[in-house]
């Protein structure tokens, strides 16, 4: 003890002379370049390097900057003893930060790297368009000298991934809407936004629970499938068309679907844009990760088929409606000058365009979800495979979905029910052709007396299947109708096209390798 305590002396003691000799021998305007010449040379012969990462570069914001302080934030959380914590916000987390002047230690396959943060007064207040804060802050990364191409190559790329997951966390999604039509607001952004807060989730999803495995599966692959889409040349992105009655949970599924893989929604109107240029610049300004959605896309465009090329081209040069679909943007001869023609219109092309061609690759990892209630009145250019993935039919209650409804409504589980109770739900369900929108709203309003809403939602159930049954077989067979149109148009539209696929669970599936993995008990069509 007593030996250590006489080395710091003469270490001190060595540090006070080198600094006496500083002050005598150089005249004060020397000091400087003299201190600076002595940090070069140490540098040189230095094992380390080093590398200053400040808040602001010149007048602009660093981003590296913010990047660091939020990857630093997950291991300062666990590791430091005094810590700054901030609430971004729009952010319902906390975030961890170095306190000033504070280091910590991260390591990198297996590298060691030493952040320092440093901060210090701003002296003098430079001319700025801007005021600067009264910190200079930053942080100073050390490294051996031989670590430097991993730092370099991949360390600062990992930091900014990281930082961007863990913003995205952190952060409150947000729903977007083009409501206010072209127009751009002050940062010359045409979306206006709203946090979201959907409650649902697959969990409170009433569908067959082997259908929605294999959509969230879907989803699971999609999102972790970067180098996937890479190494085939495909653009990282999925579309999928959600169809059937009113009430059938589409739109529930497009909020869980957002809730699962943390996503912003961008909810399209497409009425509210007039030209096909307009639809563009809205997906230029679009984030990935996040589901643009266009919500009964039979109501929002005029889509008709094909073969009213026609009569369609007739209307498009006398009248110059808006949102009149150009037949001829098919791609086929001349279309562009149809496109030309059409340039005060948004078009079928147009929206083509927006999910298939070069400019729904600006951005990457996003999905496209179109919804209707009436397949059989899309384009079949629509729903060629290759265009929407997956083509998702929502239905009718189920057995399967009522049992999700009743744990999630009334908390009841099969054990909670007696057997013929359960059991004329069971035969009685399917007939009633009710949607789970209606079971729930009866499930609502009965859910104080639990017995009873199940002896009531029999009754309910068993005057509709009467009904059902009255009006005739054809007149409930809406949803076999439009699957089988749907199935129909594909086939008449690509009838070479051998890459679409009905699974076991109805779900149509464009062949994608990577979904085979999910995939395989495909039915041929
Ligand atoms: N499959 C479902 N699972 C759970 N709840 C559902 C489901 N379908 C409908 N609901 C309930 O009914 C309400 C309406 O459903 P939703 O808006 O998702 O239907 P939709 O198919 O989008 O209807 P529309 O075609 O009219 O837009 C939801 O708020 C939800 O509570
Ligand atoms: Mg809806």
């Amino acid at each position: 003890m007593k030996e250590m305590w006489s080395s710091i002396a003469s270490v001190m003691g060595v540090i006070a002379f080198c600094q006496t000799l500083l002050h005598t021998v150089f005249p004060p305007e020397l000091r400087f370049a003299f201190l600076k010449l002595f940090s070069r040379i140490f540098l040189s012969v230095s094992s380390y390097c080093y590398f200053d990462i400040t808040e602001i570069d010149g007048v602009n914001t660093n981003e590296l900057y913010n990047a660091v302080q939020l990857y630093l934030s997950s291991s300062a959380s666990i590791s430091g003893s005094r810590l700054s914590l901030t609430r971004a916000l729009n952010s319902s987390a906390i975030t961890f930060g170095l306190s000033n002047n504070d280091v910590i230690v991260d390591t990198y396959n297996g590298v060691p790297l030493l952040w320092e943060h440093v901060v210090s007064q701003r002296h003098s207040q430079s001319f700025s368009w801007r005021p600067l804060p009264e910190e200079k802050r930053g942080f100073t990364l050390r490294i051996r000298k031989k670590d430097k191409p991993l730092v370099l190559d991949s360390y600062l790329d990992y930091i900014i991934e990281t930082a961007a997951d863990i913003r995205r966390k952190n952060q409150d999604r947000l729903l977007y809407t083009n409501s206010r039509g072209g127009s751009l607001d002050g940062r010359g952004h045409p979306w206006e936004s709203v946090p979201f807060k959907h409650p649902s989730t697959f969990d409170t999803l009433a569908m067959d629970p082997d259908k929605k495995d294999e959509i969230m599966n879907d989803l699971r692959d999609f999102s972790s499938g970067q180098s996937f889409y890479q190494k085939t040349g495909r653009a990282w992105k999925r579309g999928y068309l959600l169809y059937g009655p009113p009430g059938t949970g589409k739109s529930s599924m497009i909020a869980a679907m957002a809730n699962f893989l943390r996503y912003d929604i961008y909810d399209l109107e497409l009425t509210e844009v007039h030209t096909n240029s307009e639809l563009r610049k809205l997906l230029m300004k679009t984030s990935s990760k996040s589901i643009i959605v266009i919500e009964d896309i039979d109501c929002s465009i005029n889509l008709t088929n094909r073969n009213n090329n026609a009569a369609a081209k007739s209307k498009t040069s006398s009248q110059k409606t808006k949102h009149l679909y150009d037949p001829a943007d098919m791609g086929g001869v001349g279309s562009g000058l149809m496109e030309e023609a059409s340039n005060n219109t948004i078009t079928l092309s147009g929206l083509l365009n927006f999910t298939d061609g070069l400019w729904s690759c600006c951005g990457s990892e996003r999905i496209f979800v179109f919804t209707t209630n009436h397949i059989e009145k899309l384009d079949p250019a629509l729903l060629r495979s290759g265009r929407m993935d997956m083509h998702i039919f929502m239905s009718y209650c189920s057995f399967q979905s009522l049992k999700i409804l009743l744990k999630n409504y009334l908390d009841y589980d099969e054990d909670d029910v007696a057997r013929p109770v359960w059991e004329e739900l069971e035969r009685v369900v399917v007939k009633a052709r009710m949607t789970p929108a209606d079971v729930s709203e009866h499930l609502i309003k009965h859910r104080r007396d639990k017995a009873k809403a199940v002896r009531e939602l029999i009754d309910v159930m068993r005057l509709k299947a009467e009904r059902n049954n009255a009006a005739g077989e054809g007149n409930g067979a809406m949803e076999e109708e439009q699957e089988k149109r749907a199935l129909d148009a594909e086939e008449d539209d690509d009838s070479g096209d051998e890459s679409l696929h009905q699974d076991e669970n109805g779900l149509l599936i464009h062949d994608n390798p990577r979904m085979e993995i999910h995939n395989q008990k495909k039915i041929k069509m």
